[in-house]
């Protein structure tokens, strides 16, 4: 699969191999130990379980399909400005080169905003999951179309222990059963098509009743208006991730009011 996504993946790879050897995963354990108890378990999915639609805001200055969304990034500052807006949970990236994210940003938001913070990189390893928790992420993303269904089982009950939430991600009918069948409490559908960037709403709208009602259902990407956030909440969706049209809007307060159909 010559894909952007299994790029993406053996990059982070070839990443993470690097960084194990400068910061073993026994340090990281160490790190865990000591910060004990500072965080709620699960906080990322009883937020997203609160009545009525559920909003993940997310934290990016890049994607690989439209390059650098704003040039200059103040994280933190949008981070806050999430949480005064009444978003349910942050999503950060991570991912140095092809979303120009950062371990430093994800750090600093969750040291300094109350809501749980979503690490959005490419889960390839377990020691990701323990890197997530030392950054004092409240979840991981796991997406099956770059993971075995023994990975995705075997980070799911790590993730599990660490007392993360995980986010599984999928594309397809093939992928919300694999996600199903390793159990996952919080399963996201990806509108955006990661071979060819084509995003269509249609996807997550279809997929809504494969994934029964105890499990956290997540719309993720290309939302951009009042008339997708209600067609999303009208089928059912109980969180919905979004990332660009946020990022672009200079008041996010008045964008998110904006889409929940607050304002006109
Ligand atoms: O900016 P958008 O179209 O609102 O999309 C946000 C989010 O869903 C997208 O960034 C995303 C979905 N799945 C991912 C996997 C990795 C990195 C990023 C993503």
């Amino acid at each position: 699969m010559g894909t952007i996504l299994s790029e993406i993946a053996a990059k982070t790879k070839e990443r993470i191999e690097h960084r194990k050897r400068e910061v073993p995963v026994l340090l990281l354990k160490e790190r865990i130990a000591e910060r004990a108890g500072e965080k709620e378990p699960f906080l990322f999915e009883k937020n997203l379980k609160q009545p009525g639609l559920s909003f993940i805001c997310e934290v990016k200055k890049a994607s690989p399909s439209k390059g650098v969304i704003l040039e200059t990034f103040p994280y933190l500052d949008i981070a806050r400005e999430y949480e005064k807006a009444g978003a349910s949970a942050i999503s950060c990236l991570t991912e140095p080169f092809y979303f120009q994210g950062s371990d430093v940003f994800l750090e600093e938001i969750a040291g300094k905003v109350k809501l749980p913070v979503l690490r959005k990189d490419f889960t390839v390893d377990p020691y990701m999951i323990y890197e997530a928790k030392a950054m004092r992420a409240d979840a991981v993303l796991l997406i099956c179309a770059i993971l075995r269904e023994e990975e995705l089982m075997e980070y799911l009950e790590l993730a599990e222990q660490l007392g993360l939430s995980a986010l599984v991600e999928a594309h397809s009918e093939e992928e919300v059963e694999m996600a199903k069948q390793c159990r996952a409490r919080v399963i996201g559908v990806n509108n955006r098509d990661l071979h060819t960037f084509q995003v269509d709403l249609e996807t997550s709208i279809r997929m809504r009743d494969l994934v029964p009602p105890e499990t956290v259902y997540v719309s993720e990407s290309g939302i951009r208006n009042p008339e997708d956030v209600r067609l999303l909440r009208e089928n059912g969706t109980d969180a919905i991730l979004i990332g660009e049209t946020l990022m672009r809007a200079t008041d996010k307060r008045k964008a998110l009011d904006v889409l929940r159909g607050k304002h006109r």
